[in-house]
């Protein structure tokens, strides 16, 4: 079978250590969940995504976890069509982390903006809770990506973390056309 290389995405998940980002993608992809800690070097899984209509070959890219001293490598953003960036409700440090690694695949690949969900993960531990909904919002809106909380554990919107980030792709291959008919002043 030869693969369409207009079909195929590449999505790399990054954040601080243990916010949940192998429990994340194993199961979206495998529909599992392990209780049991085991820090990630490196994986990439691959699966089918149907988005609006097109089936896409998406290939994720789970990262070991970051800190604020990780340098940003070409494998982090070479070929890469969207970033999932993770941390947990639970951490206020690993959502700090957020805009550090934000801003350091902006300066390392040198786009203005990059397609981007931000990801809350663990939020069946809301009496843990150190972050708030608003918190993530206000960070969305000023890094101009989507955002979402999920619980691996739970399986709660952890599929709407992938459909969001290829929306947020796709809105970056093909920007939204202005209405035929309207003058843009410049
Ligand atoms: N309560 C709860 N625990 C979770 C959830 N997701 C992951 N965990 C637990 O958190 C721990 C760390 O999960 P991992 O998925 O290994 O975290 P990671 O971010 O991949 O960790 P690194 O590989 O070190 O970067 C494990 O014990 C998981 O079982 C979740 O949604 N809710």
């Amino acid at each position: 079978m030869t693969i369409d290389p207009l079909r195929r995405r590449k999505i790399v998940v990054l954040g601080s250590r243990s916010v949940g980002k192998t429990s994340l993608v194993i199961q979206f992809v495998e529909n599992q969940y392990y209780e049991n800690y085991c820090p990630t070097i490196e994986n990439t899984y691959s699966k089918s995504i149907k988005y609006n209509g097109v089936e896409y070959d998406v290939d994720i890219l789970d990262t070991a976890g970051q800190d604020e001293y990780t340098l940003i490598s070409s494998a982090h953003t070479f070929g890469v069509h969207g970033f999932v960036l993770v941390y947990s409700v639970t951490n206020r440090n690993s959502f700090d982390l957020i805009q550090t690694v934000h801003d350091k695949i902006i300066n390392y690949s040198g786009m203005g903006s990059i397609p981007c969900v931000v990801v809350g993960q663990m939020c069946d531990l809301n009496d843990q809770r150190q972050v708030k909904p608003t918190e993530v919002q206000k960070l969305a809106e000023s890094i101009g990506s989507a955002w979402v909380e999920t619980s691996a554990r739970q399986n709660t919107n952890v599929a709407k973390v992938f459909d969001l980030c290829l929306a947020e792709i796709e809105k970056s291959i093909n920007p939204p056309q202005p209405a035929p008919g309207k003058c843009i002043i410049m």
